[in-house]
């Protein structure tokens, strides 16, 4: 079997099989269905990309897989080497330890620690753990060094991936809009997830950033077997590095495939342009499918 390049995780779930199964998923907020009887799967060393217009649901999606919300209806089951996980049961830091890692829409790094701070706190969990909840810490035990040494080592090799490894001591928040989103990633990559859901990573970023970011993504599911499951209005980086595209509106699942057949699916077109159409989008067109509904 293929060894993963990330050596604190196991991996040893065979690829194919399903990472995250989401069965009839539904949220409502008072009279409102956000979320309509959702269902489908995310898989291991798969991009799986969570379209539609606006208000569809997607973030919904995500704050119930995380634990923000707790469902309405659904299981959200998580495949791990111990047997599978009922998130929908689990509190949201349970979520976070069993490898659920989220980056927001807006960024949330801590604006006056240093860029290689913002990775190391990303560890707290594992050093916690190795401290012995303090203890070892305060008393300076081998274990525990050995651990933070780690977890250094471990912020560094990935701020090298992400291309700010010469930024490590400066502020996060004094970095340019396009660095603080891959910082936000290498951070959500720090806790060394087995699912990594990112909401919009592409807002706000140039068309070369974007391109950047899209080979980042591919790097990170290429190289570190775990599943990505992607909110993107981009559709130029959804249509260029998604295995799979599940497409909402107004909370229900309209189209469910690879991202060549999705594209022009009338349904799809339609939600988008709010007509119907039987060809498939032009290319200006499809470049901002993911713009509000028309
Ligand atoms: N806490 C809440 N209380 C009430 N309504 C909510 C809540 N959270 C989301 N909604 C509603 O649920 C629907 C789906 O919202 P959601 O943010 O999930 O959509 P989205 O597809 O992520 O949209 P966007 O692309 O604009 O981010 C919207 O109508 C929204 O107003």
């Amino acid at each position: 079997m293929e060894k993963d390049s990330s050596t604190s995780r196991p991996h040893d779930l065979a690829p194919s099989r399903a990472l995250l199964t989401v069965e009839h998923l539904t949220m409502r907020f008072g009279g409102l269905t956000a979320i309509d009887d959702l269902s489908f799967v995310a898989r291991r060393r798969e991009i799986t990309a969570l379209i539609g217009p606006n208000g569809a649901g997607k973030t919904t999606v995500f704050n119930c897989l995380t634990g923000f919300y707790r469902p309405s209806v659904g299981r959200l089951t998580l495949a791990t080497e111990d047997g599978p996980l009922y998130l929908e049961r689990l509190e949201d830091y349970r979520i976070a330890r069993a490898g659920v890692a989220r980056t927001f829409q807006n960024i949330r790094l801590f604006p006056a620690m240093s860029v290689l701070e913002n990775l190391i706190v990303a560890q707290h969990n594992r050093l916690m753990r190795a401290s012995l909840y303090t203890v070892g810490g305060l008393l300076g035990l081998a274990g525990y060094r050995r651990a933070e040494r780690e977890a250094i080592e471990h912020a560094r090799g990935w701020l090298d991936r992400v291309g700010l490894a010469a930024r490590a001591d400066d502020d996060a928040g004094s970095l340019p809009y396009g660095d603080q989103r891959r910082l936000e990633i290498a951070r959500a990559m720090c806790t060394r997830p087995r699912l990594l859901c990112l909401d919009e990573p592409a807002a706000g970023l140039n068309p070369h950033e974007s391109a950047e970011l899209a080979g980042l993504l591919r790097d990170i599911r290429d190289r570190e077997g775990i599943g990505i499951l992607l909110i993107e209005h981009d559709m130029s980086v959804v249509m260029g590095i998604s295995d799979h595209v599940i497409v909402l509106d107004y909370g229900r699942k309209i189209a469910d495939g690879a991202a060549a057949a999705v594209r022009e699916d009338p349904a799809v077109i339609k939600a988008y342009l709010g007509e119907a159409e039987d060809e498939a989008l032009p290319p200006e067109v499809a470049s901002d499918l993911g713009g509000k509904r028309g």
